[in-house]
C-alpha cells in the first residue's frame, strides 16, 4: 500500500551565478530561484524571504515540540510494552524533528531563545491541530495515521523548498514521519480487528480528527495570504488546497482497508479539475483555534511553559561546563604559547 505519494528529492547545491550574471547579489538570488537552486545561509536573500523563512520554520518547529504532548500524555498508558516502547521512540522523534528546525531557522539570525520566548509568551504559532484533545488509545492510531499523514503531505514537497538548510532538514523528517503514519494505520488496524468496542473507539477517532486534520494545510487558497510570495519564492511548491486535495485522496483509499469510514459523505474524485473534493470545514472554529480559543491551547502552552521552568537548571548546567571547557583550552593555549 502506497502510504505517501511523492518521493523526496536530493539536495540541489546552490550554483555560482551564471556567466555574465555580475550585477549584484539580487540577481544571484533571482538566478538561484530561477535555475530551482538552494538559497544557502551565506547567500544575500531579501529580507522579506528571510522573515517568511523565520515565521514558517519557527511555526513548524513549535509545532513538532507542541506536538508531542497529546501522545506524550499517552505514553503511560499504552496498553503493551511494546506500544509503549514505541509510542516514546515516536515522541522523541517529534522533538528531534523540533531541535533540526530551530537550526534550520537559527542560520537565518534568529536564535533559538527567541523563539522559546515568543512561543512560551503566547506570541508564535503552532498547528492548530494540537490544540485537541486526545481521548483514548484509538488517538495514538488517529495522530499517526491522520496527523502524520496529512504532515507527510505537507512536507514532501517541502523537501524540494528554496532554502537549503529547511529542505534538507525535511528529508530527514519526512522519513520518520512515514514511519510514524505506518505505525499510527497500525494502531487502527489492530483495534479495527478487534472487538466491538475496540472498532468503535477507532471510528470514534477517525471522526474526531478527520477535519482538524484536513484544516492543517491551511485556509482555503482564497483566504491564504502567505501562499501566492511563498510559491513564486519556490518555499512552498503547491497551494493549501492541492495538498489537502491529495491527502483526502490518499485516506479515502486507505480508509477501506481498515475497513472503517471517515465522517464525510461529500468525498469524491472531480475529473474536470482532477482534485478530490470533499464536504465544507469549519473556517470559524479554525480562526478560534487560531485566535488561541481552541480547547487545548491554554493548557498546551500552560505545559511548554512549566517544561522550559523546569528545564532551567540543565541549561545553567550546560552553560556552566561549555564556559570551564572554554577556560581549560584557553589555558591549555596560553600554556602551549610560552613553551613555543
Ligand atoms: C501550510 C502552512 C501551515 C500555512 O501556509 P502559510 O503560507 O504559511 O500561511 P497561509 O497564508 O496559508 O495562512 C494564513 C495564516 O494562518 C496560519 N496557519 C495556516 N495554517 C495553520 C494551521 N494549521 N495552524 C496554525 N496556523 C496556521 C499561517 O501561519 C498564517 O498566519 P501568520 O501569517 O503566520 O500569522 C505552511 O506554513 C507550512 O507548510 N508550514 C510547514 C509545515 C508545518 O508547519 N507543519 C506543522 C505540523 S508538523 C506535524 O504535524 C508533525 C507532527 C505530527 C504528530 C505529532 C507531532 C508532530
Amino acid at each position: 500500500m502506497q502510504l505517501f505519494t511523492e518521493a523526496p528529492v536530493a539536495s540541489v547545491p546552490a550554483e555560482a551565478p551564471a556567466a555574465g550574471d555580475t550585477s549584484g547579489p539580487e540577481s544571484h538570488f533571482e538566478h538561484l530561484l530561477a535555475e530551482d537552486s538552494r538559497v544557502e545561509p551565506r547567500d544575500w536573500m531579501p529580507e522579506a524571504y528571510r522573515k517568511t523563512l523565520v515565521r514558517q520554520i519557527s511555526q513548524h518547529a513549535h509545532s513538532e515540540i507542541i506536538g508531542m504532548q497529546p501522545e506524550a500524555n499517552w505514553i503511560t498508558r499504552a496498553p503493551s510494552l511494546k506500544r509503549k516502547a514505541i509510542l516514546m521512540a515516536k515522541v522523541q522523534d517529534e522533538a528531534g524533528h523540533g531541535l533540526y528546525l530551530y537550526s534550520a531557522a537559527e542560520t537565518l539570525g534568529t536564535p533559538r531563545e527567541k523563539m522559546t520566548a515568543d512561543l512560551i509568551a503566547g506570541k508564535a504559532r503552532y498547528s492548530s491541530i494540537f490544540n485537541y484533545p486526545a481521548l483514548s488509545w484509538a488517538d495514538m492510531g488517529a495522530i499517526g495515521w491522520l496527523v502524520d499523514g496529512a504532515a507527510i503531505c505537507n512536507q514532501v514537497p517541502l523537501c524540494r523548498a528554496s532554502y537549503g538548510p529547511y529542505g534538507r532538514a525535511m528529508v530527514r523528517i519526512c522519513k520518520e514521519e512515514s514511519f510514524h503514519q505506518r505505525q499510527g494505520f497500525e494502531i487502527l488496524l489492530e483495534l479495527a480487528n478487534g472487538t466491538e468496542a475496540q472498532r468503535e473507539m477507532a471510528q470514534d477517532a477517525i471522526n474526531r480528527w478527520y477535519a482538524p486534520s484536513l484544516m492543517m494545510f491551511g485556509p482555503p487558497d482564497d483566504d491564504s495570504p502567505n501562499s501566492k510570495q511563498s510559491m513564486a519564492w519556490n518555499i512552498k511548491r503547491f497551494s493549501n488546497d492541492e495538498l489537502r486535495s491529495r491527502f483526502v485522496g490518499m485516506i479515502v483509499e486507505q480508509v477501506k482497508v481498515l475497513g472503517l469510514t471517515l465522517p464525510d459523505d461529500r468525498i469524491r474524485y472531480n475529473g474536470d479539475t482532477g482534485q478530490w473534493e470533499h464536504g465544507p470545514l469549519d473556517w470559524a472554529e479554525f480562526k478560534e483555534v487560531l485566535a488561541g480559543r481552541g480547547p487545548c491551547n491554554a493548557q498546551r502552552l500552560a505545559r511548554r511553559r512549566e517544561a522550559h521552568e523546569d528545564g532551567a537548571w540543565v541549561r545553567e548546567a550546560a552553560a556552566a561546563y561549555a564556559a570551564k571547557q572554554a577556560a581549560a583550552t584557553a589555558a591549555a593555549q596560553a600554556r602551549q604559547a610560552e613553551v613555543a
